[in-house]
């Protein structure tokens, strides 16, 4: 059997980052993907019209340099996120043009916080064990802080950010989010923000270049792994279709998937650990499709935020020349858990309601309604990413980013930067492909390039 230098096991931005890093430096890599497409948590489907989805990851921003990089590389086209009008913040009930200050306050002391989290080890703050053990609900409730203003902000950060609710993440986790993030007015913005651009044909359409740009018969598609037999010597990767050998494994795999692969000889504790206690979010990222975009006339931009109800967030997802124009919305934490759980008529009902209070009675009555529920994918189980549990950061977060033998962990859960968005995929691909051309001797020391 051909022994290759590597093989990468999942195709999205993580592992397409680190086949291009590894093919660059010469050597022979194969990337194996369950999917028949690549691209993984980016997905753009087109409606029969033309009307562009994109269904998972859509937004970059000139501030996430790495997946900037490659968008340039790729030669594709981006604009910037639509904002034709003023935005609508429902505080309890009321519609405000801009935050209350006593949000700005709680999400000033958020920033300050995340200043003491080192994002390349947070469990090395201070304060880490202490902030392990507490829950984000926890902080928001001892800051006295009113309470639309820790509801709000517990909604935009562990939902909006997160994909959770306050109760299921730990402070540790939500720090190191929002400093590996820039902190929350780079997270949570528009423009300057992680919303700022979108890409022209879906973000996918990164993914597809980048897997065009490897030599032929790189990518292997609808070839799920299953197991991988290693030792410091070289690895066994078995599919559904076959067995390959290499010197090296990448497994770009969002954790709980990464955990469920056979491994020969088992995984240690601590790798065990690492992905036993990353658990993946689980919002619901929905779209209603209009003939055409009529909040912008009513001077609306179709952005909203909510401190109460069953949308956290909106937004006009309408692409440049749609034939049709698209509201998207989000819904997290308890609000995904129980619409999660009635049937889709009843969903859609709740969603588009709430929809025609945010904006106008039009809205509720979406020509299309579209919804694809990340948790129900077998090859992704959550979304947007994985997090440590409380604990999980002081327990296992120093395994993160440990090779264990001849396997190199990638994926944006072990990113350092951007964790949880593409950048984060992307600088988290770099990384390996460093690790493992330093494992093979001849390429590379295993130290960061700048960009
Ligand atoms: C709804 C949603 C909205 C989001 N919004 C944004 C956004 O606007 N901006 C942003 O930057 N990020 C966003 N994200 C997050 C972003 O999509 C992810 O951070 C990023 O795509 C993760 O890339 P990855 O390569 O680490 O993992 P993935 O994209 O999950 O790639 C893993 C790959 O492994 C494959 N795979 C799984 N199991 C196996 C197996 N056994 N064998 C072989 N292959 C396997 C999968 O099919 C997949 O292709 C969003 C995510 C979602 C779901």
């Amino acid at each position: 059997m051909r022994e290759r230098d590597a093989v990468v096991v999942g195709a999205g931005f993580a592992g397409l980052s680190a086949a291009q890093e590894l093919h660059r430096a010469g050597c022979d890599v194969l990337v194996l993907e369950a999917r028949g497409r690549v691209g993984g948590r980016a997905f753009t489907r087109f409606l029969p019209d033309g009307t562009q989805l994109d269904l998972g990851g859509q937004w970059i921003s000139s501030g996430q340099l790495r997946i900037s990089e490659l968008v340039r590389r790729h030669g594709i086209a981006t604009y910037p996120t639509p904002e034709y009008g003023s935005s609508v913040i429902d505080y309890d009930g009321e519609h405000l043009t801009a935050l209350p200050d006593e949000v700005t306050a709680l999400l000033r002391e958020l920033d300050a916080l995340c200043g003491h989290v080192p994002v390349k080890a947070p469990w090395t703050a201070a304060d880490a064990v202490a902030w392990d053990r507490q829950t984000f609900a926890t902080w928001l409730e001892a800051t006295g802080a009113p309470e639309a203003a820790r509801r709000y902000v517990g909604r935009v950060v562990s939902g909006g950010l997160l994909a959770g609710s306050p109760s299921e993440t730990s402070l540790l986790e939500t720090l190191f989010y929002l400093a590996s993030g820039g902190g929350t007015a780079a997270l949570l913005g528009f423009r300057g923000g992680a919303q700022e651009t979108r890409v022209v044909g879906g973000a996918q359409e990164i993914a597809e270049r980048m897997a065009a740009d490897l030599p032929d018969g790189t990518v292997r598609l609808s070839e799920p792994v299953t197991g991988i037999t290693h030792d410091h010597s070289g690895v066994r990767v078995t599919t559904t279709l076959g067995e390959y050998r290499a010197a090296r494994a990448v497994i770009a795999l969002p954790p709980v998937l990464a955990g469920s692969l056979r491994y020969d000889p088992p995984l240690s504790a601590l790798r065990a650990g690492v992905l036993q206690h990353m658990t993946a979010g689980t919002a619901l990222k929905v779209h209603a499709v209009y003939s055409e975009p009529f909040w912008r006339d009513e001077g609306l931009s179709g952005v909203s935020t909510s401190a109460t109800g069953v949308l956290t967030e909106t937004v006009d997802n309408t692409p440049p020349e749609a034939p049709r124009a698209v509201l998207t919305a989000f819904v997290y934490g308890d609000d995904a858990a129980h619409l999660r759980t009635r049937p889709h008529g009843e969903r859609r009902e709740s969603i588009t309601r709430r929809l025609g209070e945010l904006f106008s009675a039009r809205a509720a009555e979406p020509e299309e309604f579209i919804e694809f529920d990340w948790l129900g994918q077998e090859w992704t189980r959550g979304c947007f990413s994985g997090h440590f549990t409380p604990g999980g950061w002081t327990a296992f977060g120093s395994a993160l980013r440990l090779p264990e033998g001849a396997l190199h962990w990638a994926g944006t859960e072990t990113a350092v930067h951007g964790n949880g968005y593409f950048e984060g995929a992307v600088e988290s691909g770099h990384r390996a492909a460093r690790e493992v051309l330093h494992a093979l001797g001849s390429h590379g020391d295993g130290a960061e390039r700048p960009l």
